[in-house]
């Protein structure tokens, strides 16, 4: 029976340059293709972390280089990396629909997502963007440009920036419309670009919202059955990397809510997905979240694999 799905792309699905992307996109196309194949209703949503990063810091270099290129807010290289992902991801889907024959229009939608100006996480950046770097490359970013870099999970020093909580998707009839009118929409990139709202205007803020929250927040406003969260497991796991790690197949929020208390889920890259999928699963009833790998999408809807929290 078709479903509407929402499908948040991780990291893996993008690459981390435009040749790399434009790779990327090819096979993350396929995976999504094959939903929309079998009759399902896809909105797709992805992160940014390393393009944001990218972006923001070739426009500072660039600008303090040369003087006649000025210098390009951090909203404004949210929306650009949504312009950017969107246009290689837009024409990857279109030219997969073309090769099977489905006449479906594609769209990225520049999407707003409105946050709180209190958010506590204003004062306490923990959002990884950018390359990774060593500890003596850290060190001079800390010291030169004011960046904030902590150490990523073992796989070295990230710039890290505020990333407040999702409140509400200012283009939310937009997407709700075109998907009504079969279209394939590519939204609230990158987690939206954070704005906060000041009477009549919507004022750009220096963050990044994580796209598992803002993926979950899509899923609710277009009336998803699921949430499909890809990246680069299979399934979540308990004990990850440890010689007692334990794969998850079919789990209860109530379940899930345990393991997060016992500490198995790592800050930063699986805890959001872990609690995306319960927000979602507990949104309403028969609501569903699953987490694995973009390669695994199909079988996972088909339930044959993958995380599912219900
Ligand atoms: N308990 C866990 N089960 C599975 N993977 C985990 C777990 N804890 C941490 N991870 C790591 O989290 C990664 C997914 O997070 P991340 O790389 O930030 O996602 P994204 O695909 O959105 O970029 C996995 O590839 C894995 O390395
Ligand atoms: N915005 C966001 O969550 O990006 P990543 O998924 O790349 O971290």
């Amino acid at each position: 029976m078709s479903k509407r799905i929402v499908i948040a792309l991780g990291g893996n699905a993008l690459g981390n340059n435009p040749e790399e992307q434009l790779l990327a996109v090819k096979s993350t196309a396929k995976p999504i293709v094959d939903l929309i194949e079998e009759g399902n209703e896809v909105i797709i949503c992805h992160g940014n972390g390393p393009q944001v990063g990218m972006i923001n810091l070739a426009m500072e270099e660039a600008s303090k280089s040369n003087a006649i290129i000025p210098e390009i807010p951090f909203p404004e290289c949210n929306a650009m990396s949504q312009g950017y992902i969107g246009y290689h991801l837009q024409n990857a889907l279109r030219e997969e629909l073309i090769k099977r024959d489905i006449k479906k229009p594609v769209a990225t939608v520049i999407t707003q997502v409105i946050v709180d100006k209190n958010d506590t996480a204003f004062q306490n950046p923990t959002k990884p963007i950018g390359a990774f770097y060593t500890k003596e490359e850290a060190e001079i970013l800390e010291k030169e440009k004011s960046y904030v870099v902590v150490e990523d999970a073992g796989r070295g020093y990230r710039r890290v920036v505020p990333s407040p909580l999702p409140i509400r998707i200012v283009e939310e009839d937009i997407i709700k419309t075109l998907t009504k009118a079969s279209h394939i929409v590519i939204a609230v990139g990158g987690g939206g670009i954070p704005v906060i709202e000041e009477e009549n205007s919507l004022i750009g803020v220096s963050a990044v919202i994580d796209k598992d929250f803002a993926s979950e927040k899509l899923a609710e406003v277009v009336e998803a059955d699921y949430l499909i969260i890809l990246t680069a497991v299979e399934k979540v796991a308990l004990n990850y990397g440890k010689e007692n790690e334990k794969f998850l197949d079919t789990i209860s929020i109530y379940e899930v809510k345990q393991y997060i208390k016992e500490g198995h889920f790592a800050r930063g890259s699986m805890l959001p997905k872990v609690e995306a999928a319960i927000k979602f699963a507990e949104s309403k009833e028969g609501r569903k979240a699953l987490i694995t790998s973009l390669e695994k999408a199909k079988e996972g809807i088909e339930g044959k694999t993958g995380t599912l929290i219900v």
